[in-house]
Order: structure tokens, then C-alpha cells, then sequence
């Protein structure tokens, strides 16, 4: 019923807004015209639309949406009826004008009560649809369905004069359909008061303690201190304000496409569609992105296509960017909505939303009535002579256009809910079912290093040379790998790769669950043994890990790519390594290498083009991002190999620390030097080295 009500507000109001300026001839006089009935009428939303928050905090909700339906029920029959019994149209018509402001001004505290009491009915996680749903009776089925009974009442009413019937006063269409008006409160007061008794009892329900002032001032402060609120009212603003340039200008635009009212109506209908399509479609069409991002998102659609508007030779082209216009403002109002519904807290959300409704209209308001008395001014002349007319109406668009783009940046650094997550990436992904995850937060100060490559290629050769140089300089380094670093991984790699246990299977282990098997060795190994090293300040070092996955799983298995790097990204929280040693071989020469230690297990028995393919996953995963990855050809002698990995791994590593000075006799610290191989403590290991140095 709210939504019937504010669509019939906003086309009453541009109804006679238009009407205003077709009384008029000449540029400024129309703009003058167009903007001053605009002015007037949205006056009461700037006095009551503050204090209508502080209402819906302070009472009972649901008794003042009863008490506002009454009243709207009264104010609404007695329109018809004071023209029943008056015959001076004098009285008909200033009760008429009195009742509507009047109407206007208690529906303006009707609006913060509902809004804030909706998100208390429905579950959050339906709290989207349910104003999807709402949105779209709003401004698809409900204004249809209004012209279609009025349109019908009249027809039914000239057939019925036609006919020689006389119909009763009270029976025209228009006092019919203020009746009906009138019914439809009353209809919503009883439903309130008997039918959502839930709506009492959240807010204070008249036990409030502080002033009305101080509540207001409090409303206000909550906003100005909250960046989420605070984004998302000024997002919304933005957009209003893009939105009232467009309605402002448009009958010039239309002017400037060469057309008349018949431009104006066509440009109007496609907004409109599109704020349909927007609603309806743009949830589906985003699939899991983050609703603040959605929102700043569409806040920035709306705009850039504002831009385009402005820049559109003919119709056809305005008509596409009048459609986007329409779709980026929907979602921005849909994402808003239910934002300010399922994030504000409901002991401010009466004067959030008021702030809202009141913003809104003012905005609006200014927007429009300075656009048009701008353009106006202006005139709507072509000056350019570039193909491309140059006239103010699109000079003013086209900064609506940027100021809304503007608005849409603002608020995301105001409210951003993924900071660090590419955005543009983010949307792409999450339209195609997987939205990025953000990455842990973790307080890293060691070095992860991994070594990757196909079988046999030497990374264990490797990564034993590496350690035994790092700990040679009293460094902490930890040696680990997938699969099977933890009691848990051991029995995933087990699964995974005994081959014998494979071949008694019944049935083959399928490539989905051979990448989640992975990816949940991975997740607990991240969680358990590597994050903690690297907290502690310790290089990991660590025989495989998520380029594995993507070579085996994604160009071994052919499953996709991407969905294994969403499915690792989830596993490990985001966690890169700093750097990836990438040992390169021919698989003929690697699988020829681990043959030589017995029997093959689960992966190394596939064929060889599934390591060929594995090989070129690798190399393809090196030269997308280079800086990352020091490839090197494993065919090379081991300690040449190991030299240049000593290289680069020092880049990343802090200068060895000085060594303490050596202390001998029977106190001293110098110890024995363990056998190869044998695992040493920290001062074992520095004893091993000053005994080389000395
Ligand atoms: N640069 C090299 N040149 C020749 N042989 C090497 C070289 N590096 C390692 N090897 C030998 O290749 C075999 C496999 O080495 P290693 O176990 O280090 O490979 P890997 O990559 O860890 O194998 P896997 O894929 O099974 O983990 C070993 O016998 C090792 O001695
Ligand atoms: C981590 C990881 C590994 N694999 C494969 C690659 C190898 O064939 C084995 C591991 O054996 P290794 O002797 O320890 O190198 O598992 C994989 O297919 N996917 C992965 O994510």
C-alpha cells in the first residue's frame, strides 16, 4: 500500500509539473514553471520528514501506522464526499488541495514506521526478496493495474451515460477511485492493529527516556559517524540527485533529439523498464557479490550511463542508456533498501530511513528544479558542429552523469565489506556463481616459499639444499608438503595415492573429489602448520601447494581452472606464497627418474599426455605472473640449481643476523655438529656454523 502511494506521489507530481510548464511559452518561463511546481510540492517532506523519524523511534510503530491509516481513511472519503454536498467548486477544490497536503504530510510518518518495521518481520536472508517483491508491485504490476481499472471505470461510465443511464455523483470514476482510496487505509489500519501485532513491543514504544530533540540530534550523529550509513545514504543521494537532472532535462533532451513529448513519454517508459528489468533481474544476474559493492556498483552504472545519455546522437541510443539508467538506479534502490533494512540497528532505523525519505525528496527536488530552471536558462539550442549536438540540457547531464560515478567511489571507500579484493574481478566471479573470498587476516612476518613441479622433477632434492643453507645461517625454517604433512593429510594422501588401494576400488576416484581431497589437505595444513610458522616469523618452505592443484586437478583432469583456484583460494584464506621455485622437466625424464624407486603410485601412473598437460599448467601459471615464480630447467646439476634458488630465496629474506660471540670450555656453547641429515636445534645449528666459519 506504501508502494501505491509513493508511485502515485512521484507521477502526481510530474503529471503536474508538465501541466505547469505547457502553461507557458518560452525557455526560462517552462524551466521557471516546471521547477517552482516541483519546489512547492516536496516542501512538507523537508519540515515533517526529520521529525516522522524521530516518531517511528520513539512510539509505538504499529499504533502510529494504525493512527495515520485512520486519518488517511478520513482525509481520502472526504474529498468526494465535501463535493457532494458543496456546490461551490471554490470549497471542492481548496478541501481537495487542504486533505492532499494533508494526506502528504501524515503519509510522511506513515513511511519511516513502516520501513523500520518490515526488517523486524522478515528473516534477513529474505529480507532481499521480500522487497524485490515489493519494488516490483510498486512500479510494474500495481500502476498497471491502477490505470488499467481506471481506465476501464471510465470506459464503463461513458457506456453507461451513452446508454442514458444516469450515474450517481458519488459513482464517477474519479470519486470511485477515492473511495476505494479511502477503503484501502482502512483496510491497512485493521490488518496492523489485528493482523501484525509483531510490529509492537521493538522500538521504545513511548518509554523513552530522552528528549525528541536529542533523539534527532542522536539520528544525525549515528549517521555522520557510521561509514556504512553514512556511504549508503549519500550513495543514495548521489543517485537521487543524477535521477532529478535526468527528470529535470528531459523534456529539453527530448527537444535536443529532435523530439517532442512523444521523446519525453518514450525516454520516461524506458527508465522505468529498466528500474523493472534492474528490480527484478539484478540479483540473479550478480549471483553471491557483496551487497555493498552491489550497490556502489549500480550507483556507478547509473551514472556512466547518465554520461552516455548525454552523449546519445538519436533516440535508439538514448533509449539504451535511458534503460541502463533505469537498471543501475533499480539495483541501487533494491541493494539500499534492504542495506539500510538488514544493517541499521532498529533503534535508529525509523530516523535512518527518515533521513532517507526526506533526503531523498529534497535532493530530488533541488535537482530537478535547478536542472530545469539551468537548462531553461541555457537554452536548447545546438551550438556544435561536431554531428554530436552540444546543447546545456547535456552538458548538465553529462555531470550529473560524473558527479553520480563520483558518488557511487565515495561510497564504496565508505563501506566496502572486501578491501584487498580486486572489484571488477570480484563481480565477474561472483556473476559466475563464485565470488572471491576475502583473504584471512593474518599477522605474517615469516617467508613462504613452495617448490612446484612435475614427478621426479627434484624439488625434495632441492628443498633439502635449501634447507640445510638456510639453517647453516641460524635461521628458523620449516619443511613441509602436500599431500600429507598432518596426521589428517597423511590419511588424504593415502586415499589419494596409494595405488593399491585405488585398484581395489571398486570405482575410480572421481575428479571432483580428487580436487576436494586436496583442497581439504590444504585447508588444514594452512590452518595448522603453515599460518602458525609464518606467525611465529619462521620460512615455510613446502613441497607443493596450490599451482599442484591447478596443473593437476585443472590441466590434468580438465577440470576448470578457475574453479579449482576459487576452491584453493577458500581452502588456504587467500594465503600466497612469496615466492613458487618452479622446476621444469620433460615428464619422460622425471617419471624415468621416481621409476628407479619402485612402484608408481595413483598419479604417477597416468599417461603421459596427462603430464604433458600438467607440465604446460605449470609453465602457463609462471608466465602469467612472472614477478612471483623463478622457473629453472630441473635437468641442471643439483648444486648449480641450488645456487640460484640461494640467490633469489636471499631477495626475500632479512641479512643473516651477526653471529654471538664463541664461547669454548666446559661452559660453552659450541656443541656437537649433528650427522647429515639428523634434525638440529636452532643452536645446534648455529654452533655447526661458527664451526665451519672458525
Ligand atoms: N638435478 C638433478 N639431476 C639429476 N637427478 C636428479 C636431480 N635432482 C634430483 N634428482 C634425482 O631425481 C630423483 C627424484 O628427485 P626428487 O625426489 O627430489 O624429486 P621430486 O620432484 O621431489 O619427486 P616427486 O615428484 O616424487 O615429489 C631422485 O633420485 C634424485 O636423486
Ligand atoms: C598437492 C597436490 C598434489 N598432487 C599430486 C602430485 C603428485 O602426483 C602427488 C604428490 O606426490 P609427491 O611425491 O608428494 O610429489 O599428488 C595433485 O594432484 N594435486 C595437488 O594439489
Amino acid at each position: 500500500m506504501l508502494s501505491v502511494a509513493s508511485l502515485g506521489d512521484w507521477l502526481g507530481l510530474l503529471a503536474t509539473a508538465t501541466f505547469a510548464s505547457a502553461q507557458v511559452s518560452g525557455d526560462a518561463a517552462k524551466g521557471l514553471a516546471f521547477g517552482s511546481v516541483i519546489a512547492v510540492r516536496l516542501l512538507p517532506a523537508l519540515v515533517l520528514g526529520p521529525l516522522a523519524g524521530v516518531m517511528a523511534d520513539r512510539w509505538d510503530r504499529r499504533y502510529t501506522m494504525v493512527i495515520c491509516d485512520l486519518l488517511r481513511f478520513v482525509l481520502f472519503a472526504t474529498i468526494p464526499t465535501v463535493a457532494l454536498y458543496s456546490s461551490d467548486a471554490k470549497i471542492t477544490v481548496g478541501w481537495a488541495a487542504a486533505a492532499t497536503f494533508l494526506i502528504e504530510a501524515i503519509t510522511l510518518i506513515w513511511i519511516p514506521a513502516k520501513d523500520a518495521s518490515v526488517p523486524n518481520l522478515i528473516p534477513r536472508a529474505r529480507l532481499e526478496a521480500a522487497n524485490q517483491l515489493t519494488l516490483i508491485t510498486t512500479y510494474g504490476i500495481t500502476p498497471v493495474l491502477a490505470a488499467a481499472v481506471l481506465a476501464g471505470l471510465n470506459q464503463l461510465y461513458q457506456w453507461l451515460e451513452r446508454s442514458g443511464v444516469t450515474v450517481a455523483a458519488w459513482a464517477a470514476p474519479s470519486s470511485l477511485a477515492l473511495y476505494f482510496l479511502a477503503f484501502s487505509r482502512l483496510a491497512s489500519a485493521l490488518v496492523v492493529f489485528y493482523g501484525i501485532r509483531e510490529i509492537s513491543g521493538h522500538n521504545g514504544g513511548g518509554k523513552q527516556e530522552t528528549s525528541m530533540l536529542r533523539q534527532f540530534t542522536d539520528g544525525w550523529r549515528f549517521i555522520g559517524k557510521t561509514p556504512m550509513v553514512r556511504g549508503l545514504v549519500l550513495g543514495i543521494l548521489g543517485a537521487f540527485a543524477a535521477g532529478g537532472v535526468v527528470i529535470g532535462t528531459g523534456q529539453f533532451f527530448a527537444l535536443s533529439l529532435g523530439g517532442g513529448d512523444a521523446t519525453f513519454a518514450i525516454l520516461f517508459a524506458a527508465i522505468f523498464i529498466g528500474l523493472g528489468l534492474g528490480i527484478a533481474l539484478g540479483p540473479r544476474l550478480i549471483g553471491g557479490l557483496s551487497r555493498r559493492r552491489w550497490f556502489c556498483l549500480s550507483i556507478m552504472l547509473a551514472g556512466v550511463s547518465v554520461a552516455l545519455l548525454s552523449l546519445a546522437p538519436h533516440l535508439s541510443l538514448a533509449v539504451v542508456g535511458a534503460l541502463l539508467v533505469g537498471s543501475g538506479a533499480g539495483m541501487a534502490f533494491l541493494s539500499g533498501t534492504t542495506l539500510l533494512g538488514g544493517e541499521v540497528d532498529d533503534e535508529v532505523r525509523g530516523r535512518v530511513f527518515a533521513v532517507v525519505q526526506t533526503g531523498t525528496r529534497v535532493v530530488l527536488m533541488l535537482a530537478i528544479s535547478l536542472s530545469g530552471v539551468l537548462v531553461g536558462l541555457g537554452g536548447s539550442h545546438d551550438v556544435g558542429s561536431t554531428g554530436v549536438p552540444i546543447s546545456s540540457t547535456r552538458v548538465l547531464l553529462a555531470v550529473a552523469g560524473v558527479l553520480g560515478v563520483l558518488a557511487g567511489f565515495w561510497a564504496l571507500r565508505q563501506m566496502d565489506d572486501k578491501p584487498g579484493v580486486p572489484l571488477m574481478a570480484d563481480l565477474f566471479s561472483s556473476m559466475r556463481g563464485r565470488p572471491l573470498g576475502i583473504a584471512e587476516p593474518s599477522a605474517k612476518t615469516g617467508v613462504f616459499i613452495v617448490f612446484e613441479g612435475g614427478e621426479g622433477a627434484g624439488k625434495s632434492t632441492q628443498i633439502a639444499l635449501l634447507d640445510r643453507r638456510l639453517r647453516a645461517e641460524d635461521r628458523d625454517v620449516v619443511v613441509t608438503r602436500e599431500p600429507g604433512a598432518t596426521d589428517i593429510g597423511a590419511r588424504i594422501r593415502t586415499m589419494v595415492l596409494d595405488a593399491q588401494s585405488a585398484a581395489s576400488s571398486a570405482t575410480p576416484l572421481a575428479p571432483r573429489a580428487e580436487a576436494l581431497l586436496y583442497a581439504a589437505d590444504r585447508a588444514h595444513h594452512v590452518s595448522t602448520v603453515v599460518r602458525p610458522a609464518l606467525r611465529r616469523g619462521e620460512i615455510v618452505i613446502s613441497d607443493r601447494y596450490v599451482d599442484s592443484s591447478l596443473a593437476y586437478q585443472g590441466a590434468g583432469r580438465t577440470l576448470p581452472v578457475d574453479e579449482i583456484s576459487w576452491l584453493s583460494a577458500w581452502a588456504t584464506g587467500g594465503l600466497k606464497p612469496d615466492l613458487v621455485v618452479l622446476l621444469d622437466i620433460d615428464p619422460q625424464i622425471g617419471l624415468a627418474r621416481v621409476g628407479r624407486r619402485g612402484e608408481a603410485d595413483r598419479l604417477e601412473q597416468e599417461s603421459i599426455d596427462f603430464h604433458e598437460r600438467v607440465r604446460h599448467g605449470f609453465l602457463d601459471l609462471a608466465t602469467a605472473e612472472p614477478s612471483r615464480y623463478l622457473v629453472l630447467d630441473a635437468t641442471r646439476d643439483e648444486q648449480d640449481l641450488a645456487g640460484e634458488i640461494a640467490l633469489r630465496v636471499a631477495k626475500l629474506l632479512p641479512p643473516v643476523p651477526p653471529l654471538p660471540p664463541v664461547a669454548d670450555g666446559d661452559g660453552g656453547t659450541a656443541g656437537r655438529v649433528p650427522a647429515p641429515g639428523e634434525p638440529r636445534t636452532a643452536g645446534e645449528h648455529s654452533a655447526e656454523l661458527r664451526a665451519t666459519r672458525s
